[in-house]
């Protein structure tokens, strides 16, 4: 049995939603574990336990599969970030966000920061394709069950491109999750002027090279620090004690977890 006397406590939860096979357990194990690996499709949900100066964020990983749908809203439960996640390749990944995965987000907090993330930018784009391991590790070329070389081609490459070197063709451009991320601020009352702008939150990633992993998670990471801030001050005038949260273990600098 874990001391639960010595577990942290989450800060602020941060969560990853989308499709499946769009590279959301794949991301998170770039970040924390610095390493492209093998994935098996996710169960439920699983979280992690980042410490950010002071301050200890989860990020909960969760199942795209249809069937664990109804599990979404209640890992976004408080959320003080969503990570929406798409692939690049995969246009009806994107579409899927809107339709499917959007209203999950209802149980966040109202304050919820929102970011599009458009992953395995790999296989399209040669800044990724080209990017280093962050820690100067050798690349894993692990892509056991990556089913996008299948993909369809709705938008044509020139053939010297880039993307037709991977023989794989960019399906969502940035105009795309631009237009998206316009939408999700509409879906949530939120005024674009007064919001966080959409080129500082779509983001394209690869989890294979880590090309722009770390500065998504990071950024994100500073964005929620205000909500941090905001709930010691209400813990402080009215403290309580939240059951749930003490299910959201950690370790010193990362721990993980699964339920
Ligand atoms: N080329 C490429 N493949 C990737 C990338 N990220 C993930 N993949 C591959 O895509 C497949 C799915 O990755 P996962 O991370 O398991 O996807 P997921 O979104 O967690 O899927 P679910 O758990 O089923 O919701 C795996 O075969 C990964 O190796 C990437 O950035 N580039
Ligand atoms: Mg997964």
């Amino acid at each position: 049995m874990p001391d639960v006397s010595k577990m942290k406590k989450p800060d602020v939860k941060v969560v990853l939603l989308g499709d499946m096979n769009v590279g959301k357990t794949s991301l998170l194990h770039r970040y924390m574990d610095r390493k492209f690996k093998e994935t098996i499709s996710t169960i439920g949900g699983a979280f992690f336990l980042k410490q950010w100066g002071p301050y200890n964020i989860s990020i909960w990983d969760t199942a795209g599969r249809e069937q664990f749908h109804g599990l979404g809203s209640m890992y976004c439960r408080g959320a003080a970030a969503v990570i929406l996640t798409y692939d690049v390749t995969n246009w009806q990944s994107l579409a899927e966000l809107e339709e499917r995965f959007l209203s999950l987000t209802d149980t966040a907090l109202q304050d919820c920061i929102y970011a599009l993330v458009g992953n395995k930018a790999d296989l399209t784009d040669q800044q990724a394709q080209l990017a280093q391991d962050p820690d100067g590790q050798p690349q894993d070329q692990t892509e056991s069950r990556d089913r996008t070389d299948t993909l369809l081609s709705a938008c044509p490459t020139p053939p010297d491109s880039p993307a037709s070197l991977s023989g794989v063709h960019k399906q969502v451009t940035r105009e795309d999750a631009v237009a998206l991320y316009g939408r999700i601020l509409h879906y949530k009352g939120l005024d674009e002027k007064s919001s966080l702008p959409a080129d500082k939150m779509c983001f394209e990633t690869s989890a294979k090279t880590g090309f722009n992993v770390d500065a998504m998670f990071e950024t994100l990471f500073d964005l929620v620090l205000p909500s941090i801030l905001r709930k010691r001050n209400e813990n402080q005038r009215s403290p309580t004690v939240d059951l749930e949260e003490y299910r959201e273990v950690g370790s010193k600098r990362s721990r993980s977890g699964c339920c």
